[in-house]
């Protein structure tokens, strides 16, 4: 479990984390999303003791991470998979690691099998692709079999199929019930492979529940649809199983896809304009929460 209370990081006039309260529960996969500069980066960062909080506190079931001796018996992380010493083997980079964990050498072999590297663990890890690099950032984070797993943008690199074999390794972690908290700047990306969503937008929390409960209560597939007949609209979609809120000419339509209103229109005899679909998609969503959020200090992106 990841518990942070109030974690609030400055830097100079900057506050990348401000005051966020927060737990992170085993068994799940949470996704940890905002736009480019909301703060993940640091917030990980801060959970594993590399930066030291302005204020507040984080902690690693329950203790602070920082200073742990052995510390990827207790969490393992990909936080910068170009963060790595190139002139040494995959399989020397990990020994080098198990050595200053404690952790027996066998593993070495375990997490290369694991994900898919141990034909190439000879080789300089400066020729391996950015994809193969992420392989072996998350070879790393299981090299100590911990019971928390941070992932910062993990699918960066990674070609379909590395894609789809991250989420399924993911899930299985965390039906093994580890905590996995795996950060992204993408929705789309996060609703494959999450089933708890925070969502955080300059260091704030905006969002903290279920990827079922958020898709509910934003995703609906809404549409606005203006009509000089609004009752005989109104009839005709209601009876096909949508619901209707009207706003004088103004329907706002929620369970129809807009093609399929059209087509009812059309059948019913009624004339519509304006119709536009709105927040269709869980991206659209997301950046609709977000948008005014973006940090353009950080390089106006
Ligand atoms: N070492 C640092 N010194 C000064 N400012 C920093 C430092 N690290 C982060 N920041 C600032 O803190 C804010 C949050 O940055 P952070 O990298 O945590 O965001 P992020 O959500 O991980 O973004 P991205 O998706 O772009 O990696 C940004 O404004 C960034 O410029």
């Amino acid at each position: 479990m990841i518990e942070l209370r109030d974690l609030t990081k400055r830097y100079g006039g900057t506050t990348a984390v401000d005051r966020l309260t927060l737990t992170v529960r085993p068994g799940h996969v949470t996704g940890f999303l905002g736009p480019n500069g909301a703060g993940k980066s640091t917030t990980l960062r801060l959970v594993l003791g590399l930066h030291r909080p302005t204020s507040g506190t984080a902690l690693v079931d329950g203790r602070p991470f920082a200073g742990r001796p052995r510390g990827l018996r207790y969490a393992g992380a990909l936080l910068d998979a170009g963060d790595v010493h190139g002139g040494r083997s995959a399989r020397a980079h990990l020994a080098a690691l198990a050595r200053s964990n404690g952790l027996p050498r066998a593993r070495v072999g375990e997490v290369l099998d694991q994900v898919g590297l141990a034909e190439v663990a000879g080789r300089r890890i400066g020729g391996f692709s950015l994809g193969m690099r992420q392989r072996l950032g998350i070879a790393a984070a299981l090299l100590g079999d911990p019971p928390v797993l941070l992932f910062d943008e993990p699918f960066n690199g990674l070609d379909p199929e590395g894609v789809r074999w991250v989420r399924g390794l993911f899930r299985r972690l965390a039906a093994e019930g580890r905590t996995v908290l795996v950060s992204s700047h993408l929705m789309s990306e996060m609703a494959q492979t999450a089933d708890h969503l925070v969502v955080i937008g300059r260091g704030e929390l905006l969002v903290d529940e279920s990827l079922a409960a958020f898709a509910a209560r934003t995703a609906h597939d809404r549409v606005v649809v203006r009509t000089p007949d609004p009752d005989a609209l109104d009839a005709a979609l209601t009876a096909a199983g949508g619901v209707v809120t009207r706003d004088g000419d103004g329907l706002t339509v929620t369970g129809l896809p807009a093609g399929r209103i059209g087509e009812l229109a059309l059948r019913a005899g009624v004339v519509v304009y304006g119709l536009h679909a709105d927040a269709a998609s869980l991206e659209e969503a997301f950046m609709a929460l977000t948008a005014d959020r973006l940090d353009y200090a950080a390089g106006g992106r």
